[in-house]
């Protein structure tokens, strides 16, 4: 892969996450921006509640309201200061993001959405300068969202080993990271001592999906590195090469089980009805049929934005990159951003095309690594095929053509071991997803038709009765919400989860 930190932008110990704590206050060394730190306080204090929300309280309405009309208010900010580094711009996005997402998602339901310029143009100008979305993205919530734990050292002393995997050398720097003893320095974010920095809604359901999204990332480093490794081996592409090849996609078997264990450690802490009822709410971005507004955009000579929608761990590059290298055909990566590269059509968005999608909201850098794995001559699943016709061909058992020679048969197991684990933890996805999603989608749909307050056809809606106006509007909302099922990235989500993980049990080698 030739790969370097700076080139894709990734490290050997923790993978897609830098391994230094991301700049937890902009104003700490850009003064002028302590007021969007502070009105992002404020929203955060102020438990400031979503729009959508039923029965809300006419104090809660208020304190939005006030809360918008101050960032309406707000003077708009030059964002040239940030530009001089990426620190300084993934914090601002962070903010900016967040101040965007309280705005848009703590509006009534329905209600024009006319985005202030005190945001619109520098979210605008930080997300150009990074080539991100200018809406909330995986890697605000996630990847730049933590520091270490001071307070609780992990468990079992310091975290010599925990996440060193054999080909650690290989990915940028390592040896800085840790003391002369060999143990990580206590600021490197490890499975056991990341913490999350910022929430929406101060609720530990909140704090643990993002937590269980940084352990996946963090597991997934040893993938990287054990990639890397494998497409060098494929450069030698001799026998002993492919024997260690072997060795490599056991261990890449383990540690996408291990991605498996943290994405399901979700279920320690994180309550299905909170993460369905308060926190999912807030990453909703555009929705259709209620196009946003960008003040002193045009005018500004930005274009309208077309990729506005919410973020999902569906943005994780590290399972875009297990899916490419393995060549399981869910996701190829392309530089022109042509999404029926998947064989997608205008009617019909393929599992593919939607994936496809995802990559445009993810950082510059590790977009970048997928193009590469996507375009590198050095595919594993051809070479896998490769030595498995030629092993076939070179049998001698004519009444058993199908025989394999003893490397090329624990060859082809090691890669179907990873493919199988790649369907586990896609399977166990799909568990939370029924956990966290269409089982609550279920429990409030039953529960809105019961109370009469929403009848299953959502037009009936339109007649009044014995409820307000805003608490009619919230339960329409519920019940179309409930209906259709999106996900946060805008998918159809059982269809759309279900096609990838059959692609993937259909990838395995026979
Ligand atoms: C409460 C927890 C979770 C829920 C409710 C959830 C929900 C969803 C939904 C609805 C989608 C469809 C795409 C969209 O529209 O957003 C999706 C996709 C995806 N999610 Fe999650 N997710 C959760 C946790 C995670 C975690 C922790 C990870 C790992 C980092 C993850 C990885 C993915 C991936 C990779 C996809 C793309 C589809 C695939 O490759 O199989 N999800 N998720």
């Amino acid at each position: 892969m030739s790969t370097t930190t700076d080139q894709f932008d990734i490290h050997t110990h923790t993978g897609f996450m830098p391994p230094e704590a991301p700049l937890r206050r902009l104003s700490v060394y850009l003064t002028q921006y302590e007021a969007w730190e502070v009105i992002l306080d404020d929203a955060i204090g102020l438990r400031l509640q979503l729009g959508s929300k039923e029965d809300l309280t006419s104090a809660e309405v208020t304190a939005s309201a006030r809360w918008r009309a101050r960032l309406e208010k707000m003077p708009v900010l030059s964002g040239e200061p940030l530009m001089s580094s990426e620190h300084f711009l993934r914090r601002a996005h962070h903010v900016l993001a967040y101040l965007l997402h309280f705005y848009v998602n703590s509006l009534p339901p329905s209600t024009p959405v006319i985005i202030p310029h005190s945001i619109s143009l520098p979210i605008l100008s930080v997300s150009c300068k990074m080539d991100l979305p200018p809406v909330l993205t995986y890697s605000d919530n996630v990847l730049y969202n933590w520091h270490v734990s001071e307070t609780e050292p992990p468990k079992g002393g310091l975290s010599k080993g925990v996440i060193a995997g054999p080909a650690e050398s290989m990915l940028g720097p390592s040896s800085a990271d840790k003391d002369a003893f060999g143990f990580y320095s206590p600021k490197f974010p490890t499975v056991d001592r990341v913490t999350v920095l910022q929430t929406f809604t101060s609720t530990r359901s909140e704090e643990v999906f993002y937590l269980a999204s940084q352990r996946v990332e963090l597991a997934g480093a040893r993938a990287l590195a054990l990639m890397e490794t494998v497409l060098d081996e494929l450069f030698l592409s001799d026998d002993l090469a492919f024997r260690r090849i072997t060795s490599y996609l056991d261990s890449l078997a383990s540690v996408i089980a291990e991605m498996q264990q943290a994405l399901e450690s979700l279920k320690d802490g994180c309550e299905p009805e909170v993460f369905y009822g308060e926190v999912r709410g807030w990453f909703f971005g555009e929705k259709e049929g209620n196009p946003w507004v960008w003040e002193g955009a045009e005018e500004a000579g930005f274009e309208k934005p077309t990729k506005t929608k919410g973020p999902s761990a569906g943005q994780s590059t590290v399972i875009h990159a297990l899916d490419i290298f393995l060549g399981l055909g869910n996701c190829v990566a392309t530089r022109d951003g042509d999404a029926s590269a998947n064989g997608g059509e205008a009617s019909y968005r393929s599992p593919g095309s939607l994936l496809r999608d995802m990559q445009a909201y993810m950082p510059e850098r590790h977009r970048a690594l997928l193009i590469h794995l996507s375009v590198t001559p050095r595919q594993l699943r051809a070479a896998i095929d490769g030595r498995v016709a030629s092993s076939r061909a070179m049998s001698s058992d004519d009444w058993d053509s199908e025989s394999l020679d003893t490397d090329t048969q624990a060859l082809l197991d090691a890669y179907n071991a990873s493919v199988a684990a790649v369907r586990s933890l896609r399977d166990g996805h799909i568990r939370i997803v029924a956990a966290y999603i269409v089982s609550p989608a279920a429990n409030e749909r039953t529960r809105l038709t019961e109370k009469g307050s929403a009848k299953d056809d959502v037009t009936e809606l339109e007649t009044p009765v014995d409820i307000g106006k805003a608490s009619r509007t919230a339960a329409q909302h519920a019940v179309k919400e409930a209906r259709e099922l999106k996900g946060t990235g805008g998918t159809d989500l059982v269809r759309f989860l279900k096609g990838v993980r059959d692609q993937t049990a259909h990838a395995a080698l026979i």
